[in-house]
């Protein structure tokens, strides 16, 4: 079996002293997908800062096709090929939707079809739509497909989604959930959070799930979908 494209082994962080994650591994396999899921507070954003140097991890490491990125800064996370869609959306608001996508666009992967302003408008036709409008302008599904199609503009080998579909109206998730649909269908190599279990179950091979920084379930995520008595255990709220 090759390596993995992205491989965590025994991560850990915290903020200010406190710790938050006590030695989680994951693996994303190149073209795969990973779910990460957990409840609130569990530590799967801090897993993702921890990957991104967001946050620098106290221990563990953190290989990239290959590369151990392990404490660099997140320039140098996405110059690897990272691309993260943040909790949140973190869009810049007094941009126009052309100059988020453009502003941290970067070139394109040898071997991988590159990514452009006019493929970002295919998969979201809305963004061609509000391309003048400000980020401030635009409506949560928008800011979200938005947030995608910057990510997708750094030309990433691996995409983080830290949950892409949180408040949306079940029409917009829709809309977003076809777009991951249509990435994976791309072979981009994908790690998804999100409480949609069972959409999940049907996207990603396999699951991680996070307890208190740890890791408390690793295995397909159909099975984790299928299993009453874990998901009530670890997932229910
Ligand atoms: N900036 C911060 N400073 C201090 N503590 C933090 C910070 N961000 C998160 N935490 C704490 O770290 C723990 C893990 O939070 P984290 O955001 O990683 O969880 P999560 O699984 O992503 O949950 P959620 O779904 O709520 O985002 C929580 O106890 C949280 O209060």
């Amino acid at each position: 079996m090759s390596a993995p494209l992205l491989d965590v082994r025994g991560l850990t962080a915290g903020y200010d002293g406190a710790p938050v994650l006590f030695g989680v591994d994951l693996a994303v396999p190149d073209g795969g997908i990973l779910a990460l899921m957990g409840r609130n507070g569990m530590g799967k954003t801090t897993t993702v800062r921890a990957v991104m140097g967001l946050v620098r991890p106290e221990g563990g490491e953190v290989r990239f096709a290959g590369k151990a990125l392990q404490g660099a800064p997140p320039f140098v996370v996405a110059r690897a090929g990272i691309g993260l869609v943040p909790e949140g959306r973190q869009i810049f608001p007094t941009l126009t939707v052309e100059e988020n996508l453009v502003a941290t666009a970067g070139p394109p992967r040898p071997g991988l079809p590159a990514w452009t302003l006019a493929r970002v408008y295919r998969l979201f036709p809305r963004l061609a739509e509000r391309r003048r409008h400000f980020g401030n302008r635009l409506s949560g599904g928008e800011q979200q497909m938005l947030a995608i199609g910057r990510a997708l503009m750094t030309n990433p080998r691996l995409m983080i989604l830290d949950e892409a579909t949180e408040g949306l109206a079940p029409l917009v998730r829709g809309e977003i959930w076809a777009a991951i649909r249509a990435l994976r269908a791309e072979g981009l190599s994908l790690l998804l959070i999100d409480k949609h279990v069972d959409i999940l179950a049907g996207l990603a091979d396999q699951a991680v799930v996070l307890e208190k920084g740890r890791v408390a379930y690793r295995g397909p995520a159909a099975t984790l979908a299928a299993d009453a008595e874990l998901r009530a255990r670890l997932l229910a709220v």
